[in-house]
């Protein structure tokens, strides 16, 4: 039995998200909460002939409590999108509440499962989870997730493209490290397998609308949001990773993801060559039966890439820090 908790369910990302995971025939209990809309979403859903049951929640009568017990994997999409104009921090005001407030309904309800926070801003809403469960006693760095699927998801369709070759066979792996917004975002195109020669203003070019993709959607949807199909085809594929992993199906299961470097699994060597102080990166992982297993170093970069690295610590720095000490000044937990 695999229960799966969508958190925003209703949401730009959530129906897509919750109807790519309808067809994950991992999981036997599909949970789509929202503030609204989520009985139509989960009644629409339901009429699907995969194995899973399908229930929708509501807030009233304690309808988070009901999603959450129980759950093994946590996917939370909740929360505001950009507008043109914006950036991913510019959300922090609204979403680091309903994040927060959410933690604080996993912590009670569902202590062990798997949360993978896909709302915005990444960098600061994973340490506002991370702070809320460790007040709550149950805080496990190897089960919590910032979901940078995307990032690597982009890399590979504008490599592919720029390469002149099919997209869709997702031929090119191309390791995304940091964290999710602008400059924070280091896609390792010197590790691209297969290789790829590119020039360096094709370097430049790409590195350029890796880290800015998520613009180039907001600019394009033209104040209806930003990515909600990519953001849904990335989050079912992270959560299958993360549910292949933990029930066996598939013995070595390599992602990249935004995770606390000061776990068991070995960061604290990536996070000493980052300067030492850093505490969340996006880094290449082992995912096993009880989340991360192991963190990878990042591997062999280009003198150009360990320049996008120093910058991405810069900003990443004030990221997490901002998320921590929302938590702390949070008088109602
Ligand atoms: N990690 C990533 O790569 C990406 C992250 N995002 C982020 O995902 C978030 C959601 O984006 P969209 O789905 O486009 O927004 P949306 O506005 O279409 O959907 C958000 C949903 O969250 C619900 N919601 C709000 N407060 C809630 C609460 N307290 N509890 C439960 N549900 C709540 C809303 O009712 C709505 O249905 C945004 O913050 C966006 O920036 C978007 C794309 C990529
Ligand atoms: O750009 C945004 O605001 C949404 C997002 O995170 C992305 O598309 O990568």
């Amino acid at each position: 039995m695999v229960k799966a908790t969508v958190i925003g369910a209703a949401g730009g990302i959530g129906q897509p998200l919750s109807l790519l995971l309808k067809q994950n025939t991992l999981i036997t209990d599909l949970a789509l909460y929202d503030v609204v809309n989520s009985p139509g979403v989960a009644a629409d859903i339901s009429h699907i002939n995969t194995p899973s049951v399908v229930k929708g929640y509501l807030p009233p009568d304690g309808g988070l409590e009901k999603a959450l017990t129980g759950a093994d994997i946590v996917v939370i999409p909740a929360g505001v999108p950009r507008k043109p104009g914006m950036t991913r921090d510019d959300l922090f005001n609204i979403n680091a509440s309903i994040v927060r407030d959410i933690a604080v309904g996993i912590a009670a309800h569902a202590p062990k499962a798997f949360v993978l926070v896909i709302s915005n801003p990444v960098n600061s809403t994973v340490p506002i989870v991370a702070e809320v469960l460790k007040k709550k006693g149950v805080y496990d760095p190897k089960r919590l997730f910032g979901v940078t699927t995307l990032d690597v998801v982009r890399a590979s369709t504008f490599v592919a493209e720029a390469a002149g070759q099919p997209t869709e066979s997702l031929k090119f792996r191309i390791p995304v490290v940091g964290g999710h917004s602008g400059v924070t975002i280091v896609p390792l195109l010197s590790q691209c397998d297969p290789k790829v020669q590119l020039d360096q203003a094709t370097i430049d070019q790409l590195t350029n609308r890796i880290q800015f993709g998520g613009d180039e959607v907001v600019k394009a949807k033209d104040g209806a949001g930003s990515a909600t199909l990519s953001m849904a085809f990335a989050g079912a594929r992270f959560a299958a990773a993360v549910l292949d992993a933990a029930s066996g199906k598939a013995s070595s299961v390599h992602e990249y993801t935004y995770v606390d470097l000061d776990s068991e699994a070995g960061g604290k060597d990536v996070a000493s060559k980052l300067g030492g102080n850093l505490q969340y990166f996006s880094v290449p992982v082992t995912l096993g039966k009880n989340g991360v297993e192991k963190i990878h170093p990042l591997g062999g970069m280009s003198e150009y890439e360990e320049g996008l690295v120093k910058k991405a610590v810069a900003d990443l720095g004030g990221n997490i820090e901002k998320g921590q000490s929302f938590v702390a000044k949070s008088s109602n937990l």
